[in-house]
């Protein structure tokens, strides 16, 4: 694959922000690509996967061949990739052979899953044998999972719409509203999905929704809502009857879930945002239905943010555990008796997931609630995203 230029500089810097400047990769990407009009889907291609990828192997990167230049990681990314380097200035002091001779003399698991010691340590703790598949799985890149939106098109309809515009994808067993893109391509700018005919929402997140076993005309809550993407799924679900109320701490996000629900021609979901524990009391047993979709460390998901490996600490774990016992034991008052909660979170350590519930059982809040089913999909059996889902009946 020739490399050009400008397009090379557009990673260069991306990857300067991301680590000099502490700038979200995500935002970063975003920023580049809409700086130079004149790149191509394929120069936009070449950058937004060149970017994830190095800050993916950041670690091995710099083990192979360390260097404060941008340009000299860059290139050894490409070597290490298998690709021929042009004969540029930037590139004159890599030594091809001395890259490879270096990467293949590597054992150490952490430096090769490019991940730091204390996460290997803490993954081969918790969960033994699946740890090594595990994280080979989150090392690979996302699919692009679409949500139909139930309550303006069919799975079929809007198969069939895709592919008269070239979108090629396929419908994966076991996910009744999920379609997966053929070919990774920027999927927001069809027109389809500014009519509100899908969302983007991984597989494994559908999941979260429909273990809450909604009925049209049910009062259901979405305690920690965000920007909205399980309340959409509740709402179609409920076929758009009923209500969802969907809190968060952040009035950002809210105000998102509802651009996004106007969007998705959805007329059910009231935000609200949480001020403080009155909020909360004011709810006591008022709802059939509550999602607790969780902050936490996002192991699940780093196929999707590779950054978070080198943001996370086993003292930011330790806080955001501390947060997700806090939240379900003084939320889950506000399901009625005989109703759902349903604890999630995008992590697939037990720590933050059956450890958690498991706690929850044993207090006296979590005594008038028992578990019914719990979810735990690994990335690597599942081939979606790690996701953890604990549904719960109140007594
Ligand atoms: C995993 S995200 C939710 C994602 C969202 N449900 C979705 O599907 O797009 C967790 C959310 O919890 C919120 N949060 C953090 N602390 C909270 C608290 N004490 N109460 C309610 N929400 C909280 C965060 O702002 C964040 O939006």
């Amino acid at each position: 694959m020739k490399l050009y230029a400008n397009t090379v500089r557009g990673v260069v810097n991306a990857i300067d922000e991301i680590f000099n400047q502490q700038q979200y990769a995500d935002k970063v990407i975003e920023r580049t690509l809409k700086s130079n009009k004149k790149w191509g889907a394929r120069d936009r291609g070449f950058i937004a996967e060149s970017v994830y990828e190095m800050v993916r192997w950041w670690r091995l990167i710099n083990e192979v061949s360390p260097s404060d230049d941008p340009y000299h990681l860059f290139a050894t990314y490409w070597v290490m990739q298998g690709n021929a380097l042009p004969p540029w200035e930037e590139f004159q002091n890599i030594h091809v052979d001395r890259v490879k001779s270096r990467y293949e003399a590597l054992d150490s698991r952490a430096i090769l899953q490019s991940i730091p010691d204390w996460m290997d340590e803490m993954g081969s703790e918790l969960l033994g044998d699946q740890w090594e598949e595990e994280i080979n799985a989150l090392n690979e890149q996302a699919e692009v999972v679409l949500r139909v939106n139930t309550l303006k098109t069919s799975r079929e309809a809007l198969m069939n719409r895709l592919q008269e515009d070239g979108v090629d994808t396929y419908a994966p067993r076991g996910y009744r509203d999920a379609l997966v893109l053929g070919k990774r391509q920027n999927i927001f700018r069809n027109p389809a999905f500014k009519e509100g005919l899908y969302e983007i929402q991984d597989a494994s997140s559908q999941l979260v929704a429909a273990a809450l076993d909604v009925e049209p005309g049910m009062r259901v809550i979405d305690a920690c809502a965000g920007s909205g993407g399980k309340s959409l799924h509740i709402a179609s679900l409920m076929q758009n009857k009923g209500r969802v109320l969907s809190m968060d701490i952040e009035e950002w996000k809210l105000k998102n879930t509802k651009l996004r629900a106007r969007r998705n021609g959805i007329g059910i979901i009231e935000t609200r945002t949480i001020e403080g524990s009155k909020t909360i009391k004011r709810l006591q047993q008022s709802a059939d239905r509550l999602l607790l979709d969780v902050p936490c460390s996002g192991m699940g998901v780093l196929r999707r943010n590779p950054d978070t490996k080198w943001k996370l600490s086993p003292e930011s774990i330790a806080n955001v555990r501390t947060i997700q016992q806090d939240i379900i034991q003084s939320y889950s008052g506000m399901v009625k008796p005989g109703g759902l909660m349903v604890y999630a979170t995008c992590s697939i350590l037990p720590t933050e997931n059956e450890y958690q519930v498991k706690e929850f059982l044993e207090t006296e809040q979590g005594k008038s609630f028992e578990l019914v089913e719990e979810q735990k999909v690994l990335a690597h059996e599942s081939g979606f995203d790690g996701f953890y889902i604990a549904k719960l009946k109140r007594k």
